[in-house]
């Protein structure tokens, strides 16, 4: 099944906007777990079970496990979500951006090693580092267009002068991705919660393209702002939150505390999709 048919299919099935972030930091796992990196697939698999029927996604950051050399609990997590939660799509994080034939090698690493349905990419260099991913026909590419982080800024909000209308560089993302890159429907982009007004910008160009918006929870974001601004019938819209819910107690109970930032935060985004 295509990543899409995967996302519009779990957010029917479990009510959910919400995506869980899978960003395991060994020191912040509860006692018995604290500070050892090789309890990171036994962390992240008692999460993905405890809210598995509570969301439309599942986004492993990949960062995270590299930085453990931990990638063989990675595999293992992919194929355990796979097994226990076969109907919800997952999205490596991985931002890559590199030339064409480095590109190859990244997009076999997110769709055959780890067997993703969808990865997260910078467009920072061009269309012939986004292509080698859509060669993967049903898998999908969000490319980063405006960010959660207030550095986003820095780049994403300067003007491109030219350019006809002089576009700020996330607008001219967005319209790339709507249009001429979508070669074969593939694309997504992502957005920050923290930036209601620029998720708005951001659908009015891209009134169909999914969107995936972290920056709930933990960063601030405003989750019924999001919605508002974001969810369209025909434009889908995946809001990220992880270290609010994988954190949300150190204690023994902290599978079965996620599980209860997840319901809340699902509710929030819910309640606000109905309005
Ligand atoms: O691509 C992303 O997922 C991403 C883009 C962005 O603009 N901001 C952002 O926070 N993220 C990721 O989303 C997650 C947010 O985590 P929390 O702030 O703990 O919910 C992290 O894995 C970030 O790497």
């Amino acid at each position: 099944m295509n990543f899409t048919d995967m996302l519009r299919g779990a957010t029917a099935q479990n009510n959910s906007l919400l995506c869980v972030g899978l960003d395991p930091e060994p020191t912040r796992f509860p006692a018995g777990m604290q500070g050892d990196p090789r309890k990171i697939y036994d962390f992240c698999a008692a999460i993905v079970d405890a809210t598995a029927d509570l969301v439309c996604a599942f986004k492993p950051q990949i960062a995270y496990f590299a930085a453990h050399s931990a990638e063989d609990q990675l595999e293992r997590l992919m194929q355990h979500m796979r097994a226990n939660a076969p109907q919800v799509p997952v999205i490596l994080d991985a931002k890559r951006g590199d030339i064409g034939s480095t590109a190859e090698q990244y997009a076999k690493e997110a769709f055959e090693r780890y067997g993703a349905d969808a990865v997260t990419l910078s467009p920072f260099m061009g269309f012939d580092s986004i292509e080698p991913y859509l060669a993967y026909h049903g898998k999908g590419a969000f490319l980063l267009c405006r960010t959660s982080n207030p550095g986003g800024d820095d780049l994403q909000n300067q003007r491109l002068a030219s350019i006809e209308g002089q576009p700020l560089m996330y607008e001219h993302v967005a319209r790339l991705a709507q249009g001429p890159w979508n070669k074969n429907g593939q694309l997504g982009l992502v957005v920050g919660a923290t930036y209601p007004q620029e998720i708005e910008r951001v659908r009015a160009i891209a009134p169909t393209l999914p969107l995936l918006i972290p920056g709930v929870g933990a960063q601030g974001g405003d989750a019924a702002a999001t919605v508002r601004a974001g969810l369209r019938n025909d434009g889908p819209i995946i809001v990220n939150s992880s270290r609010a819910v994988l954190y949300a107690s150190q204690g023994a109970d902290f599978a079965a505390a996620a599980r209860t930032a997840a319901q809340h935060t699902r509710a929030v985004l819910e309640a606000s999709r109905s309005r």
